[in-house]
């Protein structure tokens, strides 16, 4: 039987958990989530599949993105190829924030060298009668290559994932990637109710999809809100927290998980937690300890290496992968990742022996 079969041979369905399998449950990442002792710090990298990797350009060459996405095959062994190669602790199941909207018939893109790029943007009342539920079937290719998934990875998590009401609005809103926020913070300000039924359709539609995720299988789950950074905190109190907050509720019966992250957060770590996070994802601009207070006791903090470190040589990915180390010794739970994901031009070489060093440092 493999490792991740139920003891009655009963396959995942999409409509009920599949039974939790020990070894997984076991695991260094999983404990490290619930502020467990852990045998060593576990890891894993945002963006650990992807451009990184020569063996995913390979197998991408000629394969659109969001077409990518929706081939089980491809993406389990997409997903797979840093498990293979770095060892890390976690896999993140290989996907985009934009997946579910493009599942429920938004008319969108992700292009090279831009981004997710929405033909019509979502502006007006009108615009959020196009923003219907997320059903299963609407993504089954994401269940069966769930269940393909767990089957090879045995003992090795799956994290599943999705783009907060935030950040998603922030692409619709704006039809593509935006440094501004304009037309976004202009409908949080100028029309709030509006604002508000958007953030609201995009947190049902969020919780959805991470309950098929986690019905196929996933063991964790975590919601990016990439870009709640933009925000000030009373901004993001109000017009923000409710919807994340409602994602975060809609899945906390399941008993996987639940992680948060966002970049320049520094002044919305609290808040983040409050949302209803299980563990709170920092960037490398807040040394752990500080985060730690910022957050508050019972959650543990998954960083917080700067990306941009890889690229200097070995000697100096090791001292500041020793600092934050040593600045997460006094945490309740610490799962060491990056402080936003692998940048497509980092040598993968230099991921491989950041995790044996992590995994070193601190075998117990
Ligand atoms: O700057 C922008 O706003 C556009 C960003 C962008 C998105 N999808 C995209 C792009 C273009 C690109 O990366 O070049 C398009 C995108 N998404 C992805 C890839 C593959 C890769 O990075 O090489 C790519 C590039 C594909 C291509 O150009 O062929 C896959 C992806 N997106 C994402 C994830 C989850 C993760 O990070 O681990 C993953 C899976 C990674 C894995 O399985 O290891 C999540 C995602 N997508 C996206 C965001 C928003 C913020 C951000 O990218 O930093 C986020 C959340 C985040 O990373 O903070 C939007």
């Amino acid at each position: 039987m493999s490792a991740n079969a139920s003891p009655t041979g009963q396959t995942p369905t999409a409509t009920s958990d599949p039974v939790k399998n020990d070894a997984v449950e076991d695991s260094a990442f999983l404990k490290a989530c619930r502020r467990e002792p852990v045998p060593h710090t576990p890891v894993w990298f945002m963006r650990q599949a992807g451009r990184s990797l020569p063996e995913y350009r390979k197998v991408r060459e000629g394969i659109g993105m969001l077409d990518s996405c929706m081939r089980p095959e491809l993406v389990t062994e997409i997903t797979l190829q840093p498990v293979r190669r770095h060892h890390v602790d976690a896999a993140i199941y290989f996907s985009d924030i934009v997946v579910p909207l493009k599942a429920i018939g938004i008319d969108l893109d992700i292009k090279p060298g831009v981004g997710p790029v929405v033909e019509q943007p979502v502006r007006t009342r009108a615009d959020l009668a196009r923003l219907r539920d997320l059903t299963p079937e609407d993504v089954s290719y994401v269940t069966e290559a769930i269940g393909m998934l767990t089957r090879e990875l045995g003992s090795t998590p799956l994290i599943g994932f999705a783009g907060a009401p935030f950040t998603l609005a922030s692409y619709l809103v704006e039809g593509g990637p935006s440094r501004t926020y304009e037309n976004a913070k202009a409908m949080m300000y100028g029309d709030p109710g509006l604002w508000a039924d958007l953030l609201d359709r995009l947190a049902d539609i969020t919780a959805a999809f991470l309950e098929v995720q986690i019905r196929a299988g996933a063991a964790a789950v975590q919601l990016f809100d990439s870009w709640a950074g933009a925000l000030a905190p009373s901004d993001y109190r109000r017009s923000v927290l409710p919807a994340s907050a409602k994602v975060f509720r809609k899945v906390a019966g399941h008993g996987v998980p639940r992680i948060h992250f966002g970049v320049g957060t520094g002044e919305l770590l609290g808040l983040m937690g409050e949302a209803g996070a299980d563990v709170v994802g920092v960037d490398w601009r807040v040394p752990l300890d500080e985060a730690a207070r910022r957050v508050g006791p019972g959650k543990a903090l998954q960083g917080n290496l700067d990306p941009t470190v890889l690229f200097a040589g070995r000697e100096a990915v090791e001292t500041k992968a020793r600092e934050v180390l040593d600045t997460a010794a006094g945490l309740e739970g610490h799962v060491f990742n990056l402080g936003h994901g692998v940048m497509p031009s980092t040598d993968p070489d230099a991921l491989t022996r950041l995790v044996e060093y992590v995994h070193t440092q601190t075998a117990r």
